[in-house]
């Protein structure tokens, strides 16, 4: 059987990343002397990269920042979350052993984010968990990023995977877009970060947990079967 890939979103998806996040961001307000935002506006703040994470946090503080001194906010958000990546941040319950189990079955495994790919690749090398992905494409890695699918079926192939035999695992609207775009089936998580309800994602699986993984995956690749089982 041809190798099926697995590529996953980082933040919300894969770790719980908004403690380090949010605390950059409240370091960056703190410093322009606004109030700081509560964990839970992550929710509607992250999922669109650091910069629109920065420009949203503003926005919801009632301050439009100018692009050049956008350019220099940014620089500094980079600077202090690179510090502090992995202060806080934890990997969500079950995926080590979700992805222990997909890398057993022969799949590759891969991420795709909107995080920039050397904090990505730090994050995960410090959760321990970079050894299981063949490829970690982040915002910068190619010309497109999601939701352009090219930056989904680009990651797929830089694992060395065959987009038609993939699956997306995400947690925004972005992840589920993106999945939809290239024509891939995906599972959506429904504990990361989204205003919008997981089911409501079109996504073709929802779980609560990454201990249900594996079965939906299995009910995706049963469904995908299907036709040729029929003819
Ligand atoms: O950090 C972000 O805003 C986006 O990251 P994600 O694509 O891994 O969710
Ligand atoms: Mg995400």
């Amino acid at each position: 059987m041809q190798p099926r890939t697995a590529i996953f979103d980082l933040d919300g998806t894969l770790v719980d990343s908004a403690p380090d996040l949010m605390g950059t961001l409240n370091f960056i307000l703190a410093r322009e002397g606004l109030p700081a935002l509560p964990l839970e506006k992550a929710h509607s703040l992250v999922g669109a990269g650091a910069r629109a994470l920065l420009e949203r946090g503003f926005a919801v503080c009632g301050l439009a920042v100018e692009p050049a001194r956008m350019d220099v906010l940014f620089g500094d958000f980079l600077d202090h979350y690179g510090k502090h990546l992995a202060d806080k941040t934890v990997a969500f319950d079950g995926v080590e052993k979700a992805l222990k189990t997909l890398k057993a079955r022969g799949w590759i495994l891969g991420v795709c984010t909107n995080k920039p790919t050397d904090l990505s690749v730090r994050l995960l090398e410090a959760l321990r968990l970079a050894p299981y992905f063949s490829a970690i494409c982040g915002r910068d890695a190619f010309a497109w990023f999601k939701p352009d699918p090219r930056h989904l079926t680009l990651s797929i192939e830089a694992a060395g995977g065959d987009p038609a035999h993939a699956i997306m695992v995400g947690d925004s609207k972005t992840d589920i877009d993106t999945a939809l775009r290239a024509g891939l089936p995906s599972v959506c998580v429904d504990f990361g970060y989204t205003d919008i309800p997981a089911t409501q994602l079109g996504a073709t699986r929802v779980i609560s947990h990454f201990d249900q993984l594996i079965s939906a995956i299995d009910a995706i690749t049963g469904l995908t079967a299907q036709p040729a089982l029929s003819k």
